[in-house]
């Protein structure tokens, strides 16, 4: 299978692109990009590709969380472990809970390039081109800043490599041990409610695990857990330049990460966005919005998997908590009536975000806890199955999002609002969701 040219996609238009001025210094960073070698391996993008299979057949569920926007000043072994953990902590208490696999997927390791709504950014009477992710243009409001620069592409690639050598690490070399569990969170439970659930958890799997032991289960079983890269290929540079073709199939994946999606803002069907996924072998996922047709549906998947081949293709829905119960049966109905497998996810950030009085973008806790239960209450009374959970959060105790346990309140957005797009769940809140996704699963 061939895959169109860099200027063959160009000329079939995409939104959201960086515009660079300088074409020359552009090209080399894609031939840069070239010749470095693969960020994941192809055969990994297939084992991905089988468990979501299996999550379209209603034998898994996906946890996929991460940054909204990765940064380069945040490649430390500190903020890619505290991400891990509070992943790996919810995938626990999801797979315990509720006693299903979880496919275990992180926004992370290439999220660094952001749609935006618009194209500029105006402070105090001060008017510059928007910030559009580390992979583009720097957060700082001066104009040097907010350049696009193509080399920021290379730095990508190799903050990603070192992100995901890190997360490699930490999964596969005992970090990620389930008879680690407990220290993941010592410094938690003590001052948190849902901290103790936790540790309640935790003692029942370690009774688990001594029978287990007991039994003569090889305990290396538990010593490290498959887990996954991801992002929104959104920048054509930087993902054809990581697109090859696989020796063994001799199909091309895009080796920049095992699992990407086309967000919500770049799903045209004509769009080049569409045309280079369509060409590639990985899982990808498509947002979709509380906009779109069951014709759009049908014909983003006709158009990305013509071959129905399982697991390839993952539908986030982000419809706002006010929508989901309205919209969302007409969409699954249709779409699965047509004969459509599709692993169904629900993304209930983006349809919940609106700006504090303070200026702070923010999300209501409620309001995000709402729209996973109308995806569930969906699901369940068409005899679908909710599939999985996609979050922008963070490892660490930031104060983006109001609401939850801690009540945080919008007065106490400023102490630790740290995203540079939107709002992430904290890790107490990353936790608190988990319980309840994990109570309405094993409903
Ligand atoms: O994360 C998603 C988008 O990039 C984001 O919601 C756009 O935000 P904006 O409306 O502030 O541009
Ligand atoms: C931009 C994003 O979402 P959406 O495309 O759904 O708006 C995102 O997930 O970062």
């Amino acid at each position: 299978m061939s895959i169109p040219s860099l200027d063959d996609l160009r000329a079939i238009g995409a939104a959201q692109q960086p515009t660079y001025a300088d074409v020359a210094a552009r090209d080399a960073a894609v031939e840069t990009l070239r010749k470095m070698p693969p960020l994941v391996f192809a055969g990994e993008c297939d084992d991905l590709r089988e468990r979501l299979a299996a999550v379209s057949r209603g034998e898994a569920f996906l946890l996929q969380g991460g940054d909204c926007a990765e940064t380069f000043e945040g490649v430390t072994a500190e903020n890619v472990r505290n991400k891990l953990r509070v992943l790996l902590s919810m995938a626990v208490v999801l797979t315990y809970a509720a006693s299903v696999p979880v496919v275990k997927v992180g926004r992370l390791a290439g999220q660094y390039a952001k749609p935006r709504s618009s194209d500029t950014e105006t402070r105090d009477g001060v008017t510059l081109p928007a910030y559009r992710g580390d992979a583009v243009n720097g957060f700082d409001f001066t104009p040097e800043s907010r350049v696009h620069d193509p080399q920021r592409l290379v730095d990508v690639y190799h903050a990603s490599s070192a992100t995901l050598n890190l997360a490699r690490a930490f999964t596969t070399g005992g970090y990620a041990d389930l008879r680690q569990m407990h220290a993941w969170n010592t410094d938690f439970v003590k001052r948190s409610p849902v901290g103790v659930s936790y540790e309640r958890i935790g003692a029942e799997i370690d009774r688990a695990l001594a029978f287990m032991d007991a039994i003569g289960v090889d305990p290396d079983e538990f010593h490290s857990v498959d887990f996954y890269s991801s992002h929104e290929a959104l920048i054509l540079e930087y993902e054809h330049a990581l697109t090859r073709i696989d020796s063994r199939t001799e199909l091309p994946y895009d080796v920049s990460g095992h699992f990407v999606w086309i967000g919500e803002r770049t799903r045209q069907l004509d769009g080049a966005h569409v045309e280079l996924l369509s060409h590639i072998a990985n899982p990808i996922g498509v947002k979709l919005g509380p906009t779109t047709t069951p014709d759009d549906a049908i014909a983003l998947y006709e158009k990305l998997n013509p071959e129905r081949v399982p697991g390839r293709i993952t539908f986030v829905t982000r419809f706002g908590a006010g929508k989901i119960r309205d919209l969302l049966p007409h969409l699954v109905e249709k779409v699965t009536a047509a004969g459509v497998e599709v692993a169904w996810v629900c993304d209930p950030m983006h349809g919940n975000t609106f700006e504090a009085e303070s200026g702070y973008k923010t999300r209501e806790f409620d309001d995000v806890v709402d729209e996973v239960r109308g995806f569930f209450e969906v699901h369940h009374s068409l005899g679908t199955w909710p599939g999985g959970l996609h979050v922008e959060l963070t490892g660490d105790d930031v104060t983006e999002c109001v609401g939850g346990g801690a009540k945080l309140s919008a007065a106490d957005l400023s102490h630790r609002y740290e995203t540079l797009c939107d709002p992430r769940l904290n890790r107490e809140q990353s936790l608190e969701l988990a319980f309840l996704v994990a109570e309405m699963l094993s409903k």
